[in-house]
């Protein structure tokens, strides 16, 4: 199959460095360039630097001598026009904060209300159309604490369908949840996708990313590589953005497309103290299995 790339008009980074005010330099000449109408994971160790690149996607540091665009604009008229989306980790929620499931969905729709922020007919379509959309409109009355992990995720991933954000950030959205909320996020990211929407995934879980994921971006202080899963979410492009950290990796079976629905793939990841990392699919037996 020989289809024309699609125009690089989603995510575009080029040569973004970013140092904190400590002087620590996270980024560094960082450059890469997503489509719309995909998911791509965003891929690197502790440390390695996704959410400093979220942090500068959303406009909160700044890009040194680079510079970002979503959508073909700059990062702060993607802001200003209510474009970017951002699904947090569990950890950045205050989840003592009394407010409703409805109320955080609501929160999407705060940039296309007026300064009062009084909800019109319109808001409160949209966010009662993101709570069905995720399955979550029986809670909408529920506090915010109140909810499982799984829970949580897809009450954000609701605000971020209110706000009907066309670049869509999620930082570790399967971390917490169980099989059947990850399948149903998955499934989810692939409506989203063929609605031509970008959408950039923080993961820790390398064994699924072939599964639902276009693209990969792999990160350790700055973009070691970038492109279609098939060719960047390889042994050795894996190898160089987890080094030391693993003692072995095999990606197996021909097969890494995500609409595939057997499982030709095997995907190991041995860590330095042999605790399989990650383990998708069937792993070949490597040496010291058998006792
Ligand atoms: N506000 C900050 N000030 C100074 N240094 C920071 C700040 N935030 C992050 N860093 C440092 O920048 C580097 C990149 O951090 P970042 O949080 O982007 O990594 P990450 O890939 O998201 O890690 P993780 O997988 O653990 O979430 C790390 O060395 C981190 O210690």
């Amino acid at each position: 199959m020989n289809t024309p790339s699609p125009p690089m008009d989603g995510i575009v980074a080029r040569d973004v460095t970013v140092t904190y005010r400590n002087g620590h330099t996270a980024l560094s000449h960082a450059s890469f360039a997503i489509p719309r109408g995909t998911v791509t994971a965003l891929v690197g160790v502790n440390g390695a630097g996704k959410s400093t690149l979220f942090k500068a996607i959303m406009g909160f540091v700044p890009t040194g001598d680079g510079a970002i665009t979503l959508l073909g604009r700059p990062v702060r008229q993607a802001l200003r026009e209510n474009l970017v989306a951002y699904v947090p980790q569990a950890e950045e929620v205050d989840w003592t904060f009394p407010v409703l499931v409805e109320d955080v969905v609501m929160m999407g729709r705060y940039g296309h209300m007026g300064l009062m922020r009084r909800p019109r007919p319109t808001d409160r379509a949209a966010v009662d159309a993101a709570l069905a959309r995720v399955g979550m409109a029986a809670f909408r009355h529920r506090q915010i604490g109140e909810l499982s992990g799984g829970q949580k995720k897809r009450v954000f991933l609701a605000r971020a369908l209110a706000q009907d954000g066309q670049v869509i950030l999620l930082d570790e959205p399967f971390t917490g949840v169980d099989v059947t909320t990850e399948e149903q996020i998955i499934a989810l990211l692939a409506e989203l996708r063929d609605e031509g929407r970008v959408m950039l995934v923080s993961t820790h879980n390398l064994g699924s990313v072939p599964r639902y994921c276009d693209r990969v971006v792999l990160v350790r202080g700055t973009v070691l590589a970038h492109g279609p899963t098939e060719t960047t979410f390889t042994q050795e492009h894996l190898a160089e953005a987890f080094g030391g950290q693993l003692r072995e990796i095999s990606l197996g079976g021909s097969d890494l497309h995500h609409d595939d629905h057997e499982d030709p793939r095997t995907l190991t990841i041995l860590t330095d103290d042999e605790r399989p990392f990650v383990h998708y699919g069937h792993r070949p037996p490597v040496p010291g299995d058998e006792g």
